[in-house]
């Protein structure tokens, strides 16, 4: 198996603030890999490092054999991030176009591309409203556009479906498989455990720490546990008995 995203000892600290430590994560090409953990366990710190964003305090992190940050290779990550970052006097196409000249999208190739990335989050009826007046569950699915508008290769995810119905939730995990299917290489946070299920691998993270990996079914199977959910506590009891 190929795998595209390494993470190897990494730490991160914020002046005396330990945020992670001495992670290792493996993500292969077409996997679609969930980062599961509470609110402040340290998922968008990871993610932004391995998106070129943020740089570990120590150990390596390798994205298509090349060591980041590396400018080539993150042009060929989509990373939407946990707040959107989307101009609210602008309408959803013209954030779009803006987006896609800054991947060097043009002409007819650009139309394409921003057609076909609003189609997939059923945004198309409501591209030339002011972003101000989207409601929060248009302004991700807006931001997960974006993401895509430069087919890339990887794409990061930071807690896509906040703020999302339960029916759009699962259309955009139905986009999300078939994504995974064509050649896109899926990293997602999630804290809620029946969205951690919908990933083929899944890393648990707590306190800045992976507690346990391995497939939903694993997980499970390792602990006798009939949900996520469940596994999770095993290993998070485990993890502070020792
Ligand atoms: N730039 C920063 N400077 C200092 N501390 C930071 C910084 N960024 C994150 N932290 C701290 O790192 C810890 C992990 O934060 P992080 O946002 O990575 O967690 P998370 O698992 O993504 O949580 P959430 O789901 O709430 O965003 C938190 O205690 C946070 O306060």
């Amino acid at each position: 198996m190929q795998s595209v995203i390494q993470v190897k000892n990494v730490s991160k600290k914020y002046r005396s603030h330990q945020v992670l430590q001495n992670i290792d994560l493996t993500v292969n090409k077409n996997e679609i890999y969930g980062l599961l953990g509470p609110s402040g366990a340290g998922k968008t710190t990871l993610v932004k490092m391995i998106a070129g964003i943020e740089i570990p305090t120590t150990g390596s992190i390798s994205v298509l054999d090349s060591v980041m940050p590396k400018l080539n290779t993150m042009t060929q990550i989509g990373f939407m991030a946990q707040s959107d970052a989307l101009y609210g006097e602008l309408s959803g196409k013209e954030n779009l176009e803006f987006f896609s000249s800054i991947y060097g999208l043009k002409g007819q190739k650009q139309k394409e591309r921003i057609d076909q990335a609003s189609d997939l989050v059923n945004l198309t009826n409501f591209l030339q409203k002011p972003v101000n007046q989207y409601s929060g569950g248009m302004k991700r699915r807006l931001s997960l556009a974006a993401a895509l508008l430069h087919d890339p290769k990887i794409l990061i995810l930071d807690e896509p479906t906040v703020g999302i119905d339960p029916v759009l939730r699962q259309s955009i995990w139905d986009e999300l498989y078939k994504l995974s299917k064509s050649g896109t290489t899926i990293l997602v946070t999630t804290h809620v455990m029946d969205e951690a299920e919908k990933c083929s691998q899944l890393g648990m993270l707590r306190d800045g720490k992976i507690i346990a990996s391995g497939s939903p079914r694993e997980l499970k199977d390792n602990t006798s546990s009939t949900s996520i959910e469940e596994a999770f506590l095993y290993y998070g009891g485990a993890h502070h008995a020792n």
